[in-house]
C-alpha cells in the first residue's frame, strides 16, 4: 500500500500538491491528461458502451471533461460535450486539452439529457467557489430527475470537497473518481452518500509533495495508529496492562457492564465497576472476571472519590447509565469533577456529559488531563448549543472547535465519526456500518477507548484504534446485531490486525 495513503487533502492543498509536482517537473498537460484517462477508463470499466453526456465546466475540472469526452470517443461512445464557460479563459492545459477535443460541443442546458444514458460531471471539482446557481443549477436538477447514472470527476459538483456539505445543487453520482488523494468531503455525510462509490486514481504526482502540505485531516486507516497499538508483550502481566475504572449506575446497570466487558476484551489487565451497593448484587451475579466495588449505602459522593485515591486504576470511564434522575444527576458531577481533579485520564459518555449541559463550562474548564469526550449529536448539542447542527457549521469544523473549546479528544459519533484533538488535527472513521446505530453500540465504544487508554495508547489514537475496531467487528457480525455481541466478535477481529501487522 502507498505510504501515507491516510492524509486527506482539502482542495486548497490539492492545489498545492498538483502546483508542486508542476514545479518537480510533472507538466500540467499531463496531469490532466492522466486524470481524464484515469476517469474514461473506470467509465469503460463499469458501463457498457453508451450513449454519454459530458457535461464540462469553466475550470481544469472542465478540461478533465475534454480529456474523457475524446478517450471514449475513440472507444467509439457516442458523446455529446455541454460546456459552461470560454475556452479563452481556460488554463493553458485545459485550452490544449480542449482543441483536442475531436468532436463539436453546446453550450450547457437540460435540452442535452435527451438520449443520453450516462452523464459524466466534469463540471466544478476542487475550484468550487460559491453556491451553484443559474444554468449549472438548472442542468444538475435536470440530471437528477432525469435519474441517469453519474460519474463525477473528482467530487460531484456542487460538493464541499473540505465539508462534504452540497453548496446549491448536487446530482448524486454512482461514481466519483478522484485523484492523488481522497478529500474530507468525500467521506463526510452527506458527501460520502453523493460521491456514491469511490475511486482513488495515480495521476503521477509524487508523493514527495505531501512533505510541503501541512496535513491534519486523515482517514482512520490502521497504518495511524498501528506502531502504538498496545499487543501483549511476552514478559508483561495484567498490571503491565492498565486496570479501567468504570462508574456504574442505579437503574440502568447494562451500560456500564457493556462498557467494561469492551474494556477487557480489547487487553485492559483489570476491570472495575464501583456501584450503588443497592444494585451490587445484579452487577456481581453478572460478572466473572470484572471486580465489582459496592460504593458504600448511600453511593455518597466521597465513596466515589475514596476509590479514585487508589492509584492503580489508571483510567476512568463515567457517563454509560450513570443517571441523571434526582441526585443523581450530581453524583455524575462530582464523580467526573473528582476523576479530571486528580488527573486520571478519562472516558466522558452519556449522562456524564448531559449532566453538564446547563454548565458546560464547569466541565471544559476541569479538563487537564488526558480526557475522550463521546457525544452523539444530541449529546453534542447540549454542550455546544453554539456549535450544533442548525449553526450550519459541518461536522468537521464543529469537531474541531469542540476539541480547541475543550482541551479534550472529542469523538463526535455518526456514521461518519470524527475523532478531533485539540492540537487541530482530524481523522474521519469510515468503516462503520449502519448496524451500530443500536442502543448499547456506543457503551461498548467507550469501553474500548478506556481499554486502549489504559494500555498506554494516547487519547487521540485510543479513539481512533477504538472507532475502527468498533466499525470491524459490527462490519463481521453485520446484520441482526446487539451491542452485546460486539465485544465478544473482537477476538476474530484483532488476531487478523495482529496477522496483518506481524
Ligand atoms: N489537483 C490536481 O492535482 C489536478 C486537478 N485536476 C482537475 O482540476 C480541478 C480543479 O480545477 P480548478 O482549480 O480550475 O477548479 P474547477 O473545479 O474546475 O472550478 C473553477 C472554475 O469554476 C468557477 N466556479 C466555481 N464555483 C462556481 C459556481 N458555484 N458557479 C459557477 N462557476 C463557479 C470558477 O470561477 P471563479 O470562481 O474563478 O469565478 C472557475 O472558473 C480538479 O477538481 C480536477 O478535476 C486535474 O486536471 C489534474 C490534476
Ligand atoms: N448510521 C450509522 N452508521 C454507522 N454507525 C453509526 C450509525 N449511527 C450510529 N452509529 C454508531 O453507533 C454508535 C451509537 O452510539 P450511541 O448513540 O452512544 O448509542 P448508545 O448510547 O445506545 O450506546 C456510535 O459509535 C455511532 O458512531
Ligand atoms: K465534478
Amino acid at each position: 500500500m502507498t505510504p501515507n495513503q491516510h492524509a486527506l487533502l482539502t482542495p486548497q492543498q490539492m492545489t498545492q500538491a498538483d502546483q508542486a509536482a508542476v514545479v518537480a517537473g510533472v507538466p500540467a498537460f499531463r496531469l490532466m491528461a492522466a486524470a481524464g484517462n484515469a476517469v474514461a477508463e473506470a467509465i469503460r470499466a463499469r458501463w457498457s458502451k453508451r450513449p454519454v453526456l459530458v457535461m464540462a465546466g469553466p475550470g481544469n475540472n472542465g478540461g478533465d471533461g475534454f480529456v474523457i469526452a475524446e478517450q471514449l470517443r475513440q472507444h467509439g461512445w457516442p458523446v455529446t460535450l455541454a460546456f459552461m464557460g470560454q475556452i479563452d479563459r481556460m488554463s493553458e492545459e485545459a485550452q490544449a486539452h480542449a482543441k483536442a477535443w475531436q468532436g463539436e460541443w453546446q453550450s450547457l442546458s437540460p435540452m442535452q439529457l435527451e438520449g443520453a444514458e450516462l452523464v459524466v460531471d466534469a463540471l466544478f471539482g476542487a475550484g468550487l467557489s460559491r453556491l451553484i446557481e443559474g444554468v449549472a443549477y438548472e442542468m444538475l436538477e435536470a440530471v437528477v430527475q432525469s435519474g441517469l447514472p453519474v460519474c463525477a470527476v473528482d467530487v460531484p459538483s456542487g460538493l464541499d470537497g473540505t465539508t462534504g456539505q452540497a453548496l446549491g445543487m448536487v446530482a448524486k453520482a454512482e461514481l466519483t473518481v478522484t485523484f492523488f488523494r481522497k478529500k474530507p468531503g468525500h467521506l463526510i455525510w452527506p458527501g460520502r452518500f453523493l460521491c456514491g462509490d469511490l475511486l482513488l486514481c495515480d495521476i503521477g504526482i509524487p508523493e514527495s509533495v505531501l512533505k510541503g502540505l501541512a496535513i491534519n485531516i486523515m482517514e482512520n486507516q490502521v497504518d495511524l495508529w498501528r506502531q502504538d497499538y498496545p499487543w501483549p508483550q511476552q514478559n508483561g502481566h495484567k498490571f503491565h496492562r492498565g486496570h479501567v475504572l468504570i462508574y456504574g449506575g442505579q437503574w440502568i446497570t447494562g451500560a456500564s457492564r457493556l462498557s467494561a466487558r469492551a474494556s477487557q476484551r480489547v487487553g485492559a489487565g483489570l476491570v472495575s465497576l464501583a456501584v450503588p451497593e443497592i444494585s451490587w448484587p445484579i452487577y456481581a451475579a453478572s460478572m466473572l472476571s470484572v471486580m465489582v466495588k459496592p460504593l458504600g449505602k448511600n453511593q455518597s459522593e466521597q465513596a466515589f472519590h475514596q476509590v479514585l485515591n487508589d492509584s492503580r486504576f489508571n483510567v476512568v470511564v463515567i457517563g454509560p447509565g450513570a443517571g441523571l434522575d434526582g441526585k443523581d444527576k450530581d453524583r455524575v458531577k462530582q464523580a467526573v469533577l473528582g476523576t479530571l481533579k486528580c488527573g486520571r485520564a478519562c472516558v466522558l459518555d452519556a449522562d456524564a456529559l448531559t449532566a453538564f449541559s446547563e454548565q458546560p463550562e464547569v466541565l471544559f474548564s476541569a479538563i487537564h488531563g488526558p480526557c475522550v469526550l463521546t457525544p452523539h449529536e444530541g449529546e453534542f448539542a447540549r454542550l455546544f448549543p453554539h456549535l450544533s447542527e442548525p449553526s450550519g457549521k459541518d461536522k468537521l469544523s464543529r469537531a474541531k472547535q469542540a476539541a480547541h473549546e475543550t482541551g479534550a479528544v472529542v469523538l463526535l459519533k455518526g456514521a461518519d465519526t470524527i475523532i478531533a484533538s485539540p492540537d487541530g488535527r482530524a481523522i474521519i472513521n469510515t468503516n462503520a456500518p449502519a448496524e451500530l446505530a443500536t442502543g448499547g453500540a456506543g457503551d461498548v465504544l467507550a469501553g474500548f477507548i478506556a481499554g486502549l487508554l489504559a494500555q498506554g495508547m494516547t487519547p487521540f489514537y485510543a479513539a481512533a484504534a477504538a472507532a475502527w475496531l468498533h466499525g470491524e467487528v459490527a462490519n463481521e457480525i453485520g446484520v441482526g446485531l446487539i451491542a452485546e455481541d460486539l465485544a465478544d466478535a473482537l477476538p476474530n477481529v484483532l488476531q487478523r490486525l495482529k496477522a496483518y501487522q506481524d
